[in-house]
This record gives structure tokens, C-alpha cells and sequence, in this order.
């Protein structure tokens, strides 16, 4: 048997650091939601009790380093499933970028395998499976639109940010997660943002009060060490995107627009600056 799983990529709405904890992660308040930019994953039962992982991609491991494998081999081992699996990653996500691509695969591979395999396994066990492999990974099983707390696999769900255009904008670099955080000094973050605001915008879907409260800590970092990512921001303002933030720890950064016929000048201009751009709407 053969099925198919989407993984669309996530952006966030807002990110705060609260302190870094004794465990080297950092306690984390981010409002979550998802574009509809997707790898779509293709899972295909193999007799034989192995894993195997192809992708059209040429930029990610396809050995025991990606995350689709690990969600897998992880799902094998803890429910003793003796089959294997042969699993393609049609990759649309741009990798390394902040969009959470690696996770999404993983997680849609962790739901693509509990039908596979008619495991019946509870969304919020598979969540707690899912921490094991990232802090994103929670948030990709069940995707729709959250607040993320802890090291970001504490969810509450929340209805759907107001219906708009997202313009994605990736520059030519890679920024790595572990380096950003690192980086972050979370005693002298200067402007945090104001999560409950973001959540009140969201709840009385305010468009503009959404645009106007959108935040994320990791930019004081990712903006000094990547002057490219900085220049982006203010090309998309500059083209009339109504609210812009860069996504996790970067480099992508992500324009809202309401108004559809804005779209197309914003998209072009920025195309002339990076050649990963994409227009796409927000999931609801
Ligand atoms: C920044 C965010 C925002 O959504 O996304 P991305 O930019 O990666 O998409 C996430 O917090 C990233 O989540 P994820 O990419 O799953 O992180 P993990 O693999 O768990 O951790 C990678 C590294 O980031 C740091 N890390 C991650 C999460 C967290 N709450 N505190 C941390 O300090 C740790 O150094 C860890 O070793
Ligand atoms: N299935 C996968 N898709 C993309 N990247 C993967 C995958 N598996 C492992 N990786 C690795 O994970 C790292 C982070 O990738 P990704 O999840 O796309 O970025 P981000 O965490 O910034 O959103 C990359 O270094 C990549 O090599």
C-alpha cells in the first residue's frame, strides 16, 4: 500500500524568549500557524524491515540524519512495527530557512506511518513522539494555528489568524537554528513582544492590530549577523506588505497583505533581490 501525507511549512506570528533554562533550551512563547507551502510525502510499505528515503532534493541527508527517517525509525522501535518503509520527499519548503521543513516532514511522517501501519495512535501521543525529534515537531502533528510554550511543545490551540496573502521571501544564505539561539543573550532582549496581543488580534481577527503587534526576539541576532536578512525586511515594507517579520530563527522573511492585488508588485520586486520568493495564503 502506498499513501500520501502533506507537510506544509509553518511561520511564526510572533516569538518571545522568555530565560534560557538549565537544559541549554530556551523557554519559548511563540504563536504558530501554517502557509500553504508544502512537502508532500509519499510512504510505500516494504516487507522487508528497513527504511528507505529518496527526495527530488539534492541538498538534504537521506541517511539517519533526516528527520523523516528518525520519525520512522523512532515509530518502529517504540510500537515494534517489523515492516519497512520506503518514503520520498517531494521537498517544496526551502531547507534551513526557518519554515520548519524538516519537522513538518517528520511529523507528517510520524501520521503517514500511524496509517500505514494501523497503529491508532492518539495525535497527542504522537506529539509527545514528535518532541523527541525536535521542538517543532509538536506543533507540525496537529499544525493549525497555536501558542507554543515551553521549548515549544506545550500547545493551545487558537482559532485561525485573519484570512490574508503570505509573501515568503528566503535569502541565499543558511542560518542555523542551534547558532541563533546561542547567540541570543535573553537577559537583554530589548523588545519583547507582546504575545497576548497577537492572540487578542487573532481572536477578533484584527488585521491591521495583527500586523501592528508581530514580533520575534531571534531577529536582534539573525539581522546583526545577516545584514542581507535586514535589507529584505525593508524591501518588503518598502513594496507595501502590511505586516513583516522574519520566520523562527530566519533567514526567511514573511510579508502579510490583504489586499490580493498588492500581491503581484510585491512578488516581483522581490524576486529581483532573492530567487526564493513565493505568494501563498495562510491555512486555515
Ligand atoms: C526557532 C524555531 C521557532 O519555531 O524554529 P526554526 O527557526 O528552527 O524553524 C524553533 O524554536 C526551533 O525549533 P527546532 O528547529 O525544532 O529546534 P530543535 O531541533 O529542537 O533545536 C535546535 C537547537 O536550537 C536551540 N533551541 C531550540 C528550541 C528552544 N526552545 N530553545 C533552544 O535553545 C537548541 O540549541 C537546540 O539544540
Ligand atoms: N526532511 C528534511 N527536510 C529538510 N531538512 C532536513 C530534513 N531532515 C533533516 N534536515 C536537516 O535539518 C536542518 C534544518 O532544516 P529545516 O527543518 O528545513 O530548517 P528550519 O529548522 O530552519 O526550519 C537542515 O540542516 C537539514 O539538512
Amino acid at each position: 500500500m502506498k499513501i500520501f501525507e502533506k507537510a506544509p511549512a509553518k511561520i511564526n506570528l510572533s516569538l518571545d524568549v522568555l530565560h534560557k533554562r538549565p537544559d541549554g533550551y530556551h523557554e519559548v512563547e511563540m504563536v504558530m500557524t501554517m502557509v500553504d507551502l508544502a512537502d508532500r510525502i509519499e510512504m510505500q510499505e516494504l516487507s522487508r524491515d528497513t527504511i528507505i528515503i529518496s527526495s527530488q532534493a539534492g541538498y538534504i541527508p537521506l541517511d539517519e540524519k533526516n528527520l523523516a527517517f528518525q520519525a520512522a525509525r523512532l515509530i518502529k522501535d517504540r510500537y515494534d512495527v517489523k515492516q519497512g518503509v520506503y518514503i520520498h520527499l517531494d521537498k517544496k519548503i526551502p531547507v534551513a530557512a526557518g519554515l520548519a521543513g524538516g519537522s513538518s516532514d517528520a511529523a507528517a511522517t510520524l501520521r503517514g506511518l500511524n496509517r500505514l501501519w494501523n497503529l491508532n495512535i492518539p495525535m497527542e501521543e504522537l506529539q509527545v513522539l514528535g518532541a523527541e525529534l525536535g521542538s517543532d515537531v509538536p506543533f507540525c502533528v496537529t499544525g493549525g494555528t497555536a501558542v507554543a510554550r515551553g521549548r515549544g511543545e506545550k500547545l493551545e490551540p487558537i482559532v485561525s489568524p485573519p484570512q490574508c496573502w503570505v509573501v515568503l521571501a528566503k535569502p541565499p544564505i543558511n542560518v542555523s537554528t542551534s547558532e541563533i539561539y546561542g547567540k541570543l543573550n535573553a537577559r537583554e532582549i530589548k523588545n519583547h513582544p507582546s504575545t497576548e496581543n497577537v492572540m487578542k488580534a487573532i481572536r477578533e481577527k484584527q488585521f491591521d492590530q495583527l500586523c501592528g503587534n508581530l514580533g520575534n526576539v531571534l531577529e536582534e541576532v539573525t539581522l546583526d549577523l545577516y545584514p542581507e536578512v535586514r535589507q529584505l525586511k525593508d524591501c518588503m515594507q518598502r513594496l507595501g506588505a502590511d505586516g513583516v517579520l522574519m520566520s523562527g530563527s530566519g533567514p526567511t522573511v514573511f510579508g502579510l497583505v490583504s489586499k490580493e492585488a498588492k500581491v503581484p508588485r510585491i512578488y516581483n520586486g522581490l524576486r529581483g533581490f532573492c530567487k526564493d520568493v513565493y505568494a501563498v495564503r495562510m491555512l486555515t
